[in-house]
């Protein structure tokens, strides 16, 4: 049997004392494909925020790699963070003084354990082995998602959580950024969560939910 590798139970959680996710339950285990889908602001950056332990919920557990969170040290948490999620943010969040590469070691920087060779096959399977030395700057908003990218898979995570990972890509590169990181969950292993309000993606995961009004439904 597998073993969850992310388990929200009853998260509810309040933003300017409005409810934005009400009693959420979600099972991820090793290797499992996931979108959230829903309407814009419907709480999906939230639900990203909770389940990668960047913010807290206000009632309910999020349990990672068999680790309940809420009893957890601030340290505790950074590890589970450092160790077992990667993460796409919506807005990249790269570094603009380090290069692309700098960027996407970060991770493995942290951790003390750099391995060049995995960086470089992620850049050659994000096809931007060309633009490694270039700053963010200088990248456009599709290289930028491909570097964030690379970074999220540079500690080779348990589970890969992506805010918008197509958001800046045209629909070709949608589907090729898509298709690694589906790549990457059944070489790897990786679970792979993505929240997105793009109806399109819907087709490319095995198991959907869609979010609204603060609940978690899944998709039949
Ligand atoms: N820091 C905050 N303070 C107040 N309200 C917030 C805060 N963060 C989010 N919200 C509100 O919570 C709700 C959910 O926001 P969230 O960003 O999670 O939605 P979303 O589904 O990711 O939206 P989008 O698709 O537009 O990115 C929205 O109504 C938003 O205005």
């Amino acid at each position: 049997m597998t073993s969850p590798v992310l388990e929200a139970e009853g998260v509810s959680i309040e933003r300017a004392e409005q409810p934005v996710l009400d009693g959420v339950s979600l099972t991820i285990n090793a290797g499992e494909g996931v979108l959230v889908q829903g309407p814009s602001g419907s709480g999906k950056s939230t639900l990203f925020s909770v389940l990668g332990l960047l913010a807290a919920p206000d009632s309910g557990s999020v349990t990672v790699a068999g680790d309940e969170t809420s009893d957890l040290s601030e340290r505790g948490r950074a590890r589970l963070r450092r160790e077992v999620i990667g993460y796409v943010y919506q807005d990249f969040k790269l570094v603009p003084d380090l290069t692309a590469r700098e960027n996407a070691a970060l991770p493995q920087d942290h951790t003390g354990q750099r391995d060049e060779a995995w960086l470089d096959e992620l850049f050659e399977r994000l096809d931007i082995a060309d633009l490694e030395n270039r700053h963010p700057p200088a990248l456009s908003g599709g290289e930028k998602q491909r570097v964030a990218t690379a970074r999220a898979l540079a500690n080779r995570p348990e589970v890969v959580l992506a805010d918008e990972p197509a958001g800046h890509l045209d629909p070709e590169a949608s589907e090729s950024l898509l298709g690694l990181l589906q790549s990457l969950r059944s070489d790897f292993e990786t679970a792979l969560v993505v929240v997105s309000h793009d109806r399109s993606l819907v087709d490319r995961f095995p198991q959907v939910y869609h979010l609204e009004d603060g609940t978690l439904t899944p998709l039949e």
